[in-house]
């Protein structure tokens, strides 16, 4: 077995984990040998508040009419003043402290100037010289890694996102939308820790969830709630880091670790060409090519000319304002995980299936507190203070109820089989009074019956209680009531009967399944078999 295993070849999936941290270890990316790459990244999250970050315009989704959601300070109508909105203030504070930044007591709004169509000011307020926090830091986890990458946060600041243009080529013309204008984001920097694609990508992860868990955005990379800017350099091993390139708003994970390979491939050709000088540069992507590709060279980096904004003075922010957010903050991801981890003694590859099911979650707007119970709070009231196997519970919920959700293109959100129904469901099987078979079948019928009923009562209503049980409940014999269903089912099926009684066994099987299927699942298969064998010997 050993020897078996020693020679086994390594799965592809053994080969991708070995090289994530090849960069980190020390160690060498057999994708670019000889190269190391770094790697920082900039994030842009809308804020989850109803009201815009300095108006009392509404926030809109992606599916809202054009130009529903403005006010006049969003329209930049001459005269209009700012007004922080303090929902906003608390989303970024809960953001911060969920990312171990430094709060900073004092903090400003600076304009950054530039012209273009969405911009109806002709600048964005933004904390370009003292943000909301500094100084935090994430903890990445990699499937390969006994220990997380820590990826320092260097800045999280407020500031508006702009409105959003769509140029039409027939006409000529670019058509702007003001509802996106003004909305709240928060940019979150990092310095240049991370040393890979896959780093990367699991870094998005980690924050997605972390903002998701304490409400400050839904993180929404599709809906472009969630942008990236990535930058990337590469240099020779061991000499000093190369030029960077920041290649702009990227909307996937899957985009950002395709841009970053493409780019790294790029800066190596430049590295190993005749004029090896890789000159900075801000770049798009192209979701066609999965290629890179220029947008402007740092000599014509446009001047922002940042200035205060002489119409918003400094936020200051309380002690007892900030003790609040860190006492009213859920349990963070990573305390989760670690809960989880030793609480229930699961492998890691199960706690993280159910962290990712419960990223997904719904959280309410303004970060209040969710009535909405996630597939962890869900788990937990089925473990929590009860004997309750926790593995039997995992089995149920993330295999079968997941299983039979998804088979009805359900999501777990729309789940309507209250922790009750499923702890008592669970509960049954594990004392044999229903069989799991029985138990399956009662999920289905339940998930498309919904009622706050007992289990039980609904197993006893679809006679679906083992024929043990059902004998205690109605009388009936056991022994009667499967050898009644097995010479049903045989008298249906004479062709099955005839070829086992001449010695083909392979049909057994499907005797059995018809004998299962009539008893939906109440019986136990290998007694049936048994039965069936019998009769078959013992009738010429
Ligand atoms: N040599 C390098 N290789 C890769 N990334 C780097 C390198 N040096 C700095 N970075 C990263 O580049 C990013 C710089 O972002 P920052 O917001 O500070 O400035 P910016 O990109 O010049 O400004 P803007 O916000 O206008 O885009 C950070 O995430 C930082 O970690
Ligand atoms: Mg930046
Ligand atoms: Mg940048």
């Amino acid at each position: 077995m050993l020897a078996r295993l020693l020679l086994r070849r390594p799965c592809a999936s053994h080969i991708q984990y070995r090289f994530l941290h090849a960069g980190r270890a020390g160690r060498e990316d057999p994708r670019w040998p000889g190269y190391e790459v770094v790697i920082g990244i900039e994030t842009h999250a809308q804020l989850k508040s109803r009201q815009k970050l300095f108006s009392h315009a509404l926030t809109s989704g992606p599916k809202e009419q054009p130009n529903a959601n403005v006010s006049v300070f969003d329209a930049a109508f001459p005269g209009t003043l700012p007004k922080l909105n303090p929902k906003c203030v608390d989303l970024g504070l809960r953001a911060s402290i969920a990312l171990n930044c430094d709060i900073q007591k004092r903090s400003s709004f600076d304009r950054k100037h530039y012209f273009y169509s969405d911009l109806p000011t002709g600048f964005q307020i933004t904390q370009q010289y003292a943000p909301l926090a500094k100084n935090g830091s994430l903890d990445v986890y990699l499937p390969d890694q006994p220990t997380p990458a820590t990826v320092r946060i260097k800045q999280l600041q407020l500031e508006q996102d702009t409105a959003k243009s769509t140029f039409i080529g027939r006409t000529l013309a670019s058509l702007v939308d003001l509802n996106r204008a003004g909305t709240g984001l928060m940019e979150i920097v990092t310095e240049p820790d991370l040393r890979s694609p896959e780093e990367a990508g699991a870094y998005v992860r980690a924050l997605q969830a972390i903002l998701r868990a304490v409400g400050a955005s839904d993180g929404n990379m599709e809906e472009g709630s969630l942008r990236c800017d990535v930058n990337v350099s590469v240099n020779r091993a061991g000499e000093p880091w190369g030029t960077r390139c920041e290649i702009k708003n990227l909307n996937s994970v899957r985009f950002m670790q395709a841009a970053i390979t493409s780019e790294i491939r790029r800066h190596i050709d430049i590295l190993t060409s005749p004029n090896p000088i890789v000159s900075q540069e801000t770049r798009g992507f192209d979701e066609n090519t999965f290629e890179t590709f220029k947008l402007r060279s740092k000599e014509d980096a446009p001047d922002y000319r940042y200035m205060p904004d002489p119409n918003l003075g400094t936020l200051v922010l309380s002690e007892e304002r900030i003790a609040t957010i860190k006492r009213t903050l859920p349990e963070l991801p990573w305390e989760t995980r670690r809960r989880l981890l030793s609480s229930y003694g699961f492998p890691e590859k199960q706690v993280d299936t159910l962290m990712k099911l419960d990223s997904v979650k719904d959280v309410p707007l303004d970060g209040e507190t969710s009535t909405i119970q996630g597939p962890i709070q869900y788990f937990d009231a089925l473990c929590e203070g009860t004997k309750r196997d926790s593995k039997a519970v995992y089995n149920w919920m993330m295999h079968e109820l997941l299983g039979q959700l998804t088979s009805r293109k359900q999501d777990f959100q729309s789940n309507t089989l209250t922790v009750q129904q499923l702890a008592e469901l669970i509960d049954l099987v594990q004392g044999k009074i229903l069989t799991g078979t029985s138990a399956k079948y009662l999920m289905r019928h339940m998930l498309s019956n919904p009622s706050n009923q007992p289990t039980k009562q609904v197993a006893e209503e679809q006679q679906l209680l083992s024929p043990e049980q059902t004998q205690e409940v109605k009388g009936a014999s056991l022994v009667n009531d499967l050898e009644g269903v097995i010479q049903n089912a045989m008298e249906s099926m004479p062709k099955e009967v005839a070829a086992l009684k001449a010695g083909h066994m392979g049909v057994l099987n499907k005797i059995v399944g018809r004998v299962m299927k009539e008893s939906r699942g109440r019986a136990d298969a290998k007694s049936v078999k048994e039965v069936i064998e019998r009769v078959v010997s013992t009738t010429p």
